[in-house]
């Protein structure tokens, strides 16, 4: 096998000898560039498995290389070298293209963790949505948002760029976050996901960073956090909205060092995690409100994806529906039932409050109860509960509107239950709220 190639461009020849020596260690072949222009000519004769560039060039800056390769050598993957503390032109050169970023003075081990990530970046190529068989096989959807959804997740899954989800619940927002860990350089590392809201605020540090024995009552012995459990790997911060004030600094702190300090201990350890994150509220109202930190939000959000609701895209329900079925089928190994043209209808004509989940649950109560090998319009049964006719005929008779509308909330919430097996996460979901929010409202309305 050859050896890697990779373009190092910075005009300070110490730097240059550093990040050389480094990376030949690894194995690696260096080339090197003063300056932007050089760079450019290097670009355009060799094809490089990687470039590394600093921001602050003689005649120009980083940003300016990092375009010129997306469109020159969209497969080379580049990493920026940014002053201490500037995350801001680090976050812009990301939302470039660009795949990483190393701040000064270098941090050799960071510099290896990141150059060998990138070394795994497979070329477009050999990626596409047809070929990727966790894209194609599992997660359904030609509609043309859906296309464009896997083109972006394929394009991301390559960066190490911090990738905030926003969807409705229940629209696959955590499938997506897999997706692009499975589909990226980490894909043999953990993925571990924490739904931020289920996390009892006083055990949240200790969750998140471990903790030391004794540091508190119960640490009975030392505890690794899910963001050791997750190095080298992704960390999916799910619900993030949920997360304390308090809370949302400590994870600014070690998302920006890339470090974490246990509860108790003294010392910071460093740690190698890409965050992705997600949330069905809207962080940037948040933002607004000062109920979620903007230098935060600023740091998690450095590209975007939206997921859209089920009823924005009827057309994938008929693959969506076959694709359930078989699955459903399978597991409880009876033959598919055939799908008459009618179910697919009642199910197109629903507004899915619950989106994806809610069409797995709906046919999977449907394909338990019915007997028959046709499914039958009438084993589909849709939730009425977030339907807009909820409260329309509910006669207040002069109740104070407080009592009348927390009547209305029992009501909605008991159904829901009933409706889920007396399940709070998929009856929350049903609702279109947090499990916070539903476990918060099940104590205050005094609901087992
Ligand atoms: N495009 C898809 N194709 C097939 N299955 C899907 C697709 N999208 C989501 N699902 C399935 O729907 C269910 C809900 O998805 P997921 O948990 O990713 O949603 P979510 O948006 O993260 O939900 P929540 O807001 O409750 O956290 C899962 O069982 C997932 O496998």
């Amino acid at each position: 096998m050859t050896q890697p190639q990779a373009l190092l461009i910075d005009d300070e020849p110490d730097i240059l000898e550093l990040l050389s020596i480094t990376l030949i260690r690894m194995g690696i072949d260096c080339d090197t560039a003063p300056n932007i222009s050089q760079a450019k000519a290097k670009i355009d004769n060799n094809n490089y498995n990687l470039c590394l560039t600093d921001m602050k060039l003689p005649d120009g800056d980083g940003l300016e290389l990092v375009t010129y390769l997306q469109n020159k050598r969209p497969d080379t993957p580049v990493a920026v070298i940014t002053a201490h503390g500037n995350m801001q032109t680090a976050i812009e050169a990301m939302k470039l293209g660009a795949f990483d970023f190393i701040s000064k003075p270098v941090d050799l081990s960071s510099l290896r963790n990141i150059v060998s990530n990138a070394l795994k970046v497979k070329p477009s190529e050999k990626e596409s949505t047809k070929t990727s068989p966790t894209l194609s096989q599992k997660f359904i959807g030609e509609t043309d948002n859906m296309q464009r959804l896997k083109q972006l997740i394929l394009k991301v899954a390559k960066s190490q760029a911090p990738i905030y989800i926003r969807g409705e619940s229940g629209t696959g927002k955590e499938m997506v976050a897999r997706l692009i860990h499975s589909n990226g350089p980490r894909s043999d590392a953990p993925f571990v996901a924490i739904n931020c809201g289920a996390i009892p605020t006083e055990l949240m540090e200790s969750e998140f960073f471990g903790h030391k024995k004794g540091s508190f009552t119960g640490a009975q012995s030392d505890k690794e956090g899910l963001f050791k459990t997750a190095d080298g790997g992704t960390l999916f911060l799910d619900e993030i909205a949920e997360l304390p004030l308090n809370m949302q600094v400590k994870l600014l702190r070690a998302v920006q060092e890339r470090s974490i300090r246990p509860v108790g201990s003294e010392k910071e350890h460093p740690v190698n995690v890409r965050i992705l994150s997600a949330s069905h509220t809207d962080l940037s109202e948040m933002v607004e409100k000062d109920s979620f930190r903007q230098d935060l939000f600023y740091r998690i959000n450095v590209i975007e994806i939206n997921v859209p609701p089920l009823r924005e895209r009827v057309a994938d329900i008929p693959a969506l529906v076959d694709y359930f079925v078989r699955r459903l089928a399978d597991r409880n190994q009876i033959t598919p039932p055939s799908i008459p043209e009618a179910v697919i209808k009642k199910l197109q004509q629903y507004h899915f409050p619950g989106n994806i989940r809610e069409l797995e649950n709906i046919l999977e109560r449907a394909i338990t109860l019915s007997l028959d090998e046709t499914l039958n319009a009438n084993d589909i049964l849709l939730s009425q509960s977030n339907s807009s006719q909820t409260s329309d005929g509910i006669e207040r008779n002069g109740m104070p509107l407080e009592d009348f509308l927390e009547d209305i909330e029992k009501t909605e919430i008991a159904k829901a239950l009933e409706q889920t097996g007396g399940n709070k996460t998929a009856a929350a979901d049903l609702l279109g709220i947090s499990f916070r929010t539903m476990r918060y409202k099940c104590k205050k309305l005094d609901i087992d």
